[in-house]
């Protein structure tokens, strides 16, 4: 089986995309990550440019990287000066990394523009620089910037760069769609010419304004290409990079090509998703292969078929990826998917009931609920139509009170007046706003009788208008995520007034919480 190198370029073009930002310590993490993972190359940085780029240098030294070799990025010498004395190509072989990556000029129009020195000044940064760093033991590759740009302007030109790039040692040329711009076919038919022209390895540097990068690197695969340079999540400049993972997974999955390690595709999702929490950037739910929607089914029809045989709406098994499948409740839903969704509940299939808890779902929904990060409030609602539910305590009434004078921060105060067992149950707490104050409230009544919410915990809360067009008497939407030490759930109330919506989906925490703690205790009695 044909193998293709990984070039990871997160820790440095990825870093060139608006609002991404690694710390030294950040840029060490991913590099461990991305050698679990098994890339073959890791792109830390550009060492001339700033502190923490060179320091990362320093430190990875002491990394005990399995697979992965650090690389080092940087532009071929200024021009008119030696590379004895250029400080670019001396910040990157005091890196000490084992391999450079030289930038240079392919374009005609950028030679003579940007850098303002002629076409044959160009030629001789590229081989001198080159040829310096192969001179001080360096393995040595040539990104080709602008390559499909300049090949269009001047051929003949563009591919004397190449030329100049493997006579003076470079071990791949890899070809930059710097711009983005460049179409399939174009790619296809541009990388099939250099391979008839070079003898060193070829590869491909995309990105993604026309949101073609992935196609565009698999096409220079097909075309001759060895060696794929991306980034993870595809980060980067403007409209990013390409996206390794997409990469990754169709160049193994779908064309049968050897890539990574054996057992790193499985490592895929935890891979991408480490990298947007280092990142400190959403997820992206749609990501093709490791998102969370990715293996998601929604429509009826689909978790219908779903539940026969995954292959109806799945290309591929979502294991094959680290991901999983998940079905998805809303008013979209058929019997089928309520049935898959209260397998644990031995149901019997009953379809009167099936169609009972599906009318709720819809009317619900139609309502303003909406149950898909909510499955925790689905549960109770699927006990409370199937006569299962009993609940944990009565409300009797609650109050928050806030005050606010010019000269001091507000004070939350609520008061919580319940029924549990035969007790009534009268509670006050501070908080740092009314949903933290009810909650503290809430649990001071109910602590003693149930110590296990002591590990309850609010990660998120989240409020959405509902039926804007209303103004302020619109009804508001509140999920709240919360955690315990094996789980995480959501649940929603849905209300014209933000603290009773709060209300409603903090009660359904707590009350999840109790009910799941039963059942799992049940389950080990
Ligand atoms: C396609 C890519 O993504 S390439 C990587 C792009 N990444 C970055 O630019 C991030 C890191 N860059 C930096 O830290 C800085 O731009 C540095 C340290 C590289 C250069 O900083 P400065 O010396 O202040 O130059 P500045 O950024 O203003 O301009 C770029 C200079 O590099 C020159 N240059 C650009 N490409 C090349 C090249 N391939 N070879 C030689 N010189 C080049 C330009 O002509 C310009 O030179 P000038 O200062 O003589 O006009
Ligand atoms: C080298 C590089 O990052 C580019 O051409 O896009």
């Amino acid at each position: 089986m044909k193998r293709i190198a990984i070039y990871d370029t997160t820790l440095r073009d990825g870093s060139q995309g608006e609002g991404v930002n690694f710390s030294l310590e950040d840029k060490l993490l991913l590099t461990k990550k991305l050698d679990e993972l098994g890339v073959d190359y890791i792109e830390g940085g550009y060492p001339l440019s700033n502190p923490k780029d060179h320091e990362y240098f320093v430190a990875v030294q002491q990394l005990p990287l399995k697979h992965s070799k650090v690389c080092a990025f940087g532009m071929t010498r200024r021009k008119n000066s030696p590379p004895e004395t250029d400080t670019c190509l001396k910040a990157l072989i005091d890196s000490q990394a084992p391999v450079i990556c030289i930038v240079g000029k392919t374009w005609d129009m950028q030679v003579q523009q940007i850098l303002s020195t002629s076409l044959e000044e160009n030629l001789k940064m590229i081989e001198d620089s080159i040829a310096y760093c192969r001179s001080l033991g360096r393995e040595v590759m040539y990104d080709a910037e602008h390559f499909f740009d300049g090949y269009k302007a001047n051929p003949e030109y563009a591919l004397k760069t190449l030329k100049a790039a493997e006579k003076a040692g470079a071990s791949v040329v890899i070809l930059c769609d710097t711009n983005g711009g460049t179409m399939p076919e174009v790619i296809s038919e541009r990388v099939t010419a250099v391979c008839k022209e070079i003898k060193c390895q070829v590869g491909i540097h995309c990105h993604n304004d026309c949101e073609l990068a992935v196609a565009n690197s698999l096409a220079a695969v097909r075309a001759g290409a060895s060696q794929v340079q991306g980034t993870m999540n595809g980060i980067g400049e403007r409209c990013g990079n390409v996206d390794l993972v997409s990469v990754i997974a169709n160049l193994n999955l779908k064309y049968g090509l050897e890539v990574l390690q054996p057992g790193s595709l499985a490592k895929l999702t935890e891979a991408s998703r480490y990298v947007y929490e280092i990142a400190n950037l959403n997820h992206r739910n749609g990501q093709p292969f490791v998102g969370q929607s990715a293996f998601a089914h929604k429509g009826g029809m689909h978790t219908h078929a779903v539940a026969l045989n995954p292959v109806s709406y799945e290309h591929i098994d979502p294991t094959q990826v680290g991901n999983e499948r998940r079905v998805l409740v809303s008013e979209l839903s058929g019997r089928s998917t309520i049935l898959t969704k209260t397998q644990k509940y031995d149901l019997h299939n009953d379809k009167p009931l099936m169609s009972k808890i599906l009318n709720q779902v819809q009317d619900l929904e139609n309502d303003g609920y909406e149950f898909e990060a909510a499955e925790a409030s689905f549960d109770l609602l699927v006990k409370k139509v199937a006569g299962l539910y009993k609940p944990w305590f009565d409300l009797i009434a609650y109050r928050v009170n806030i005050e606010h004078d010019k000269n001091n921060k507000p004070i939350t105060e609520a008061t919580v007046k319940i029924g549990l067992a035969d007790k009534i149950l009268h509670t006050v707490a501070e908080g740092d706003g009314p949903v933290n104050a009810l909650d503290g409230a809430l649990r001071k009544a109910l602590l003693s009788s149930f110590p296990q919410l002591s590990e309850l915990q609010l990660v998120d809360y989240k409020v959405r208008v509902v039926n804007n067009r209303a103004g302020t008497a619109a009804k508001v939407r509140v999920t709240i995520e919360s955690r315990d030490q094996g789980d995480v759930w959501g649940t929603i109330g849905v209300s014209e007034n933000i603290i009773e919506a709060s209300w409603l989906a903090l009660v359904d925490s707590i009350e999840y919480k109790l009910f799941k703690d039963k059942e799992a205790g049940a389950k080990t009695n």
